[in-house]
């Protein structure tokens, strides 16, 4: 388990696979650069990321799934902290941003898709729910991605939403980190931080 969560009473996670981009999310969103692109799966601990006098804390939790190099008990024991951690402060926690990669999310959940077989971002993103922390799929390095629509709506299908994707904007939000195009990111967020009467958090995203 991680234990060097600052002492705040909110919370917005960023979780995924490793190397879909969630370090370079987590710059555009504080202006603090975080290591990126760096051998996936370097980071074991999350990055938090506070404000001094703000009551809120973001954090950037290592990356899960297939990774280069690291041994699947290994893989299998950051996963295991990765959802301990989001199920201990769940209470806190307003937003579970789940990101992914536009260019290869489809394939690889099709890919691990079987009878005794759940792909990890379809079961995080169930999970999330299943916790009570609300989801939002950052599909990002979408400058990579041509028929935009047609991959989005695959994306919504296999997580169980019925296309068009339009109609979950508030939990699918196609960005590119790496250009500082996150605003559907930031516009999601921001529904999910109303319904949660937290206005006040509105100012970082
Ligand atoms: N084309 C493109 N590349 C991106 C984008 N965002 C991130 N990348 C690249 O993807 C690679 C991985 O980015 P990271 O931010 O380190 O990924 P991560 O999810 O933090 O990876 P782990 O820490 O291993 O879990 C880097 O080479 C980034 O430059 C994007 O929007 N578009
Ligand atoms: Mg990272």
């Amino acid at each position: 388990m991680f234990e060097t969560r600052p002492d705040r009473d909110a919370e917005v996670v960023l979780l995924g696979r490793s190397n879909v981009g969630k370090s370079t999310l987590m710059r555009e969103l504080t202006g603090h650069t975080f290591n990126t692109g760096q051998r996936p799966g370097v980071t074991r601990s999350p990055n938090h990321y506070d404000w001094t006098s703000e009551d809120f804390v973001l954090t950037d939790l290592p990356g899960f799934g297939f990774m280069k190099g690291v041994p699947e008990d290994v893989r299998e024991d950051i996963k295991t902290d990765v959802v301990r951690y989001v199920e201990s402060n769940a209470e806190k926690i307003l937003v579970g941003i789940l990101v992914v990669d536009g260019k290869s999310v489809i394939d690889i959940i099709d890919r691990h898709s079987g009878e005794d077989e759940i792909p990890h971002d379809v079961e995080m993103f169930h999970f999330l729910q299943d916790v009570g922390v609300s989801p939002v799929v950052a599909v990002n390095k979408m400058d990579k991605v041509d028929d935009e629509d047609d991959r989005l709506n695959d994306l919504a299908e296999r997580l169980g939403m019925y296309p068009p994707w339009k109609q979950w904007q508030d939990t699918i939000a196609p960005i590119s980190a790496k250009r500082g195009n996150i605003a559907a990111l930031n516009e999601a967020v921001r529904e999910h931080l109303h319904e949660a009467n937290r206005d006040d958090l509105f100012k970082f995203f």
